[in-house]
């Protein structure tokens, strides 16, 4: 007896030592399990949200959904990802081959591409965004330093190598802050700034948990053990107003359930939980007016949340995306990955996810859920937790109390009496399936229909967006004495306000030697921010004309403030006090395009070789696409110039100087009556002498610049006996003399062919009549496939993935039907042999729902216009025959009228 009891005790400890093992393990490599990093992410800010998914069929590439057009432009076709994870306006997976971080879309303050400063050769385990930094944990330590964890984080206020005592086993990135779990207690840590969330100070530290997930301004968790129930931590932002914390009673908002959760998710100001026992979903915090709650009875596999909104994946084989919230499709037409991929089998308390899809790519590697716990009222335990399947409850039909208890044990009672019950009612069952499909399908079809047609008549939301924005800065209203976030004013929070000393301090008094530029209006001097951010610091010259400089000044401030996209030079703030107005912008570290094309260093030069040369005009091009046809309203930016485009450290270009930028009537067919502006050389003959400013008058400056990219020619050169590049160069072209045209300073390529057809975009873009050039997004894609000819690429059938890989970002592809039925025979040109390669993707309502179709409207519009009786109708009031105009303009470019001489003397 006494024999036995020591056996079984042994038996006992053997055991407790293998869990404690296998605990420990666990606690190493359960990380990508359990942190923020998941198959899903969700990016918000003021682009519009954008959802982000490892796509379901085991390959680990990314697949986005949403209406920021950077993270759409930019997503990596060809990587294959770990994870991924979200902050405002940017994406971040974790690249499978190199486990380190890989970021697309566009952040002021942290770098796309793999961020930098990196540790050379570092490797993580799990990474996590928060809105403006992004967060790694770093793989374990190996020996005496094992117990030493370090984290590495890029962003505001964040760039640094973190080094913690003791074995962080996930972390999660909140707005400003991040939280780590410990493994080896389960306590929980934070760090960063707290002042609105106060996330540090209310840490529940005598609590053990068994995963974190950090919203907004709270950080949430699970408890460990059975009763594993979510707890939350944190405040508003503005108020001094708990939010969402349990302990609470007080409070204006849901409180978190006290459900055993599988899994828990933060957004900005609420929470949301996939309950253990049946993966229905729960979500508590504030609720965002006009925000849709979860739809009922669904069951979640995954969870993400964006500021506002949350998604999740269906428990279901076609494993559907649904979100719910505030400014979301609610579903979306892609299958993803219901989990991160592990190459060890499960642990004790997990299941192998078992699909006809197979998500992971490796054969030895699968998803482990954790087993779900408990069963529902009138429910009984059936089977246990296997490692390949989920614990399986049953009605207990003796006490029976709901509905569905009721009807499924009358089925299973009567599927025993009457065996043939299926042979019956299966032709029901059919015939009303397909009778729902059918009426399904109708009312979906009407109502995308309907969707479209409301997409086309679509207005611009830039002037509420203006009023809301000048109404004040107070974030929340009250309604009904409940304080609620407003949506819209939370949002902006894009461009920060400096102060002259501030900016006075960075430039060590706008010395001299920190100037790096020279405008017509503004001096540009390189600045050093107090957290170490190097800008470069725009202040406008202090002219008698100060409504002009205001004008202009606010102009910029007000488009680049709405723009975003990765080759549009950012705006990270700006300082307007007293006299002075000042605009603050990243550093571009290598300057500009006409300092590299014409300084006098001759080395500069030959760093531009063709590829260079020819990926910068892709980019420009792109900026100026997006300026022209995503933009809302639409942008013309009417200084195209080499000067203002801007060259960052690894050679990408940035479109920038939006001083003289108009914004394009967004609902409207009519071109603008402006006023001449822009640069001599650069500036359409067409809206130089007739006034008649349409986005063409942009493809014309376009042209010009790559001309001067090809030749290595100013616009303008009076050294030269021909000393306008367009009326030098066009002929050599036309004749086909291509080598004429080259810059002499580069080595010519072998094969002259993409050359030829950039020169040939070149000289259509600087035709006469803008209603003969072609638009913007066919040049870019006409210089696309130049740049992959270039680039070796075997075929111009292939996708562009060399074009790719060097720009960072994948073109937005076409809709065959959105091509224009009237659009000009240039345009044909350009794209004649692209138009059939045009690929397709999910339907643009979906994609970009408030902009692509009244923009691609409005880009046909425009070609219609100049073609067109609305030319008639309004152009020449003086009775000339428009058309005569436009045609006699060609020959006669001849000097300006005194009138026009003016303002040419008043404008450059
Ligand atoms: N963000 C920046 N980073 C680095 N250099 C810059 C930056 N912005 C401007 N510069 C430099 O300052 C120069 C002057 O810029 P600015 O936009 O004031 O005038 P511009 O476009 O050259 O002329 P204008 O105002 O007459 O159109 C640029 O050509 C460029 O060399």
């Amino acid at each position: 007896m006494h024999i036995r009891g020591n056996v079984i005790s042994l038996l006992y400890y053997f055991l407790g030592v293998v869990i404690f093992l296998a605990v420990f393990l666990d606690s190493w490599g359960k990380v990508l399990s359990l942190g923020s990093m998941s198959s899903i992410a969700i990016s918000y800010g003021e682009s519009g949200p954008v959802f982000c998914g490892l796509k379901a069929d085991g390959s680990h590439l990314v697949t986005c959904y949403g209406s920021n057009y950077a993270i759409m432009y930019g997503t990596p076709p060809h990587f294959p990802f770990q994870g991924l994870t979200a902050g405002n306006g940017f994406v971040c997976g974790l690249l499978s081959d190199s486990n380190q971080p890989y970021c697309w879309g566009s952040s002021n303050f942290v770098q796309m591409g793999v961020p930098q400063p990196i540790v050379k050769g570092s490797e993580y385990l799990e990474i996590s965004a928060g809105d403006h930094h992004l967060c790694g944990l770093r793989k374990p330590l190996m020996g005496n330093q094992r117990n030493t964890s370090l984290v590495d984080c890029w962003g505001y206020n964040m760039t640094r190598n973190y080094v913690f005592d003791g074995q962080i086993q996930s972390i999660s990135a909140g707005s400003e802050f991040n939280c780590g779990l410990f493994s080896q207690n389960r306590s929980v840590f934070c760090w960063g700034d707290e002042t609105s969330s106060r996330v540090i100070s209310l840490i529940p530290k005598e609590l053990r948990l068994q995963k974190i997930a950090a919203g907004g301004f709270h950080v949430c968790g699970i408890l460990e053990g059975i009763n594993s129930r979510a707890i939350c931590w944190g405040r508003s932002l503005d108020f001094d107003k708990e939010i969402s914390l349990q302990y609470s009673a007080n409070l204006n908002v849901d409180l978190a359930p006290t459900d055993p959760m599988l899994s828990v998710v933060g957004g900005r100001f609420h929470a949301c939980g996939i309950k253990s026992y049946d993966h229905g979903v729960v979500c508590w915090g504030y609720h965002v007016e006009t925000s849709t709650p979860p739809p009922s009875g669904i069951k979640l596999f995954e969870i993400a949340a964006g500021d506002y909104f949350t998604c999740g994946i269906l428990v279901e084989t076609s494993l559907l995306p649904v979100c719910w919230g505030a400014g979301f499709p609610a579903s979306l037409p892609v299958a993803v990955s219901p989990g991160l991929c592990k190459s060890r089998p499960c642990e004790p308390g997990f299941y192998a996810f078992n699909n006809v899809t197979a998500p992971c790519r490796s054969p030895g590697s699968r998803i482990c859920f954790p087993c779900s716990g408990g069963c529902p009222a009138e429910m009984y335990l059936k089977a246990e937790c296997s490692p390949t399947s989920d614990r399986l409850c049953e009605y207990n039909c003796s006490s029976c109390i709901s509905a569905d208890c009721f009807s499924n044990c009358s089925k299973a009672a009567s599927g025993k009496k009457h065996g043939k019950f299926w042979s019956f009612q299966l032709p029901v069952i059919v015939a009303e399936i397909a009778f729902a499909v059918f009426l399904v399908s109708v009312v979906s079809l009407t109502s995308m229909l309907y969707v479209r047609y409301r997409l086309r008549n679509c207005r611009c939301p830039g002037k509420s967006f203006k009023s809301k924005r000048n109404s004040g800065t107070g974030s929340f209203h009250t309604e009904n004495g409940k304080v609620r976030p407003d949506l819209d004013e939370l949002k902006i929070r894009r461009a920060k306000m400096f102060t002259y000393e501030e900016l006075e301090k960075a430039t060590g008094g706008f010395k001299e030697e920190s100037q790096v530029g020279k405008g017509s209006f503004s001096c540009v001097f390189k600045g050093v921010l107090k957290d170490g951010t190097v800008v470069a610091v725009k202040r406008a010259i202090m002219s008698s004309d100060m409504k002009k400089n205001s004008k202009e000044f606010h102009t910029e401030l007000d488009l680049l403030s709405r723009l975003n996209h990765a080759h549009l030079l950012n705006l990270l703030g700006y300082c307007e006090e007293g006299g002075e107005r000042l605009l603050v912008y990243e550093f571009m570290a290598n300057g500009s395009l006409h300092q590299h094309l014409h300084g006098k260093n001759n080395a500069l030069k030959e760093q531009l070789d063709w590829v260079r040369r020819v990926t910068i005009a892709v980019q420009a091009a792109r900026g100026i696409e997006y300026l022209h046809g995503y933009a809302c309203p639409p942008v013309i930016h009417r200084d195209i110039k080499s000067s203002n485009i801007l060259i960052d450290e690894e050679h990408n270009a940035r479109v920038a100087d939006f001083g003289l930028s108009l914004l394009g009537p967004a609902n409207s067919s009519s071109p603008l009556a402006e006023l001449p502006a822009g640069t001599l050389g650069y500036l359409d003959p067409e809206y130089y002498r007739l006034h008649y400013l349409t986005t063409k008058s942009d493809v014309y400056s376009f042209g010009v610049l790559l001309l001067e990219i090809l030749s290595g020619r100013k616009a303008i050169d009076m050294q030269y006996e021909e000393g306008n590049v367009v009326e030098w160069a066009v002929p050599l072209i036309k004749a086909g003399d291509i080598q004429a045209i080259l810059d002499p300073i580069l080595k010519q390529p072998s094969d002259l062919e993409a050359l030829r057809r950039i020169a040939n975009i070149a000289s259509k873009c600087v035709r006469m009549r803008g209603k003969e050039r072609p638009s913007m997004d066919k040049v870019t894609t006409a210089l696309e496939r130049a740049l992959a000819l270039l680039m070796g690429s075997p075929s111009n059938e292939q996708p562009i993935l060399p074009t790719e890989v060097v720009l960072g970002s994948s073109r937005m592809h076409k809709k065959s039907s959105q091509r224009s039925s009237n659009r000009s025979a240039s345009e044909t040109d350009v794209a004649d042999t692209e138009d059939q390669r045009f690929e397709f993707r999910a339907p643009s309502w979906i994609t970009f729902p408030s902009v692509t179709s009244s923009q691609r409207r409005k880009s046909s519009v425009s070609d219609a216009d100049v073609e067109g009786k609305n030319l008639e109708s309004r152009n020449l009031g003086n009775g000339t025959n428009p058309g005569d105009g436009l045609r006699c303009l060609e020959e006669e470019i001849g000097p300006a009228s005194p009138q026009e001489q003016l303002f040419l003397q008043h404008n450059f």
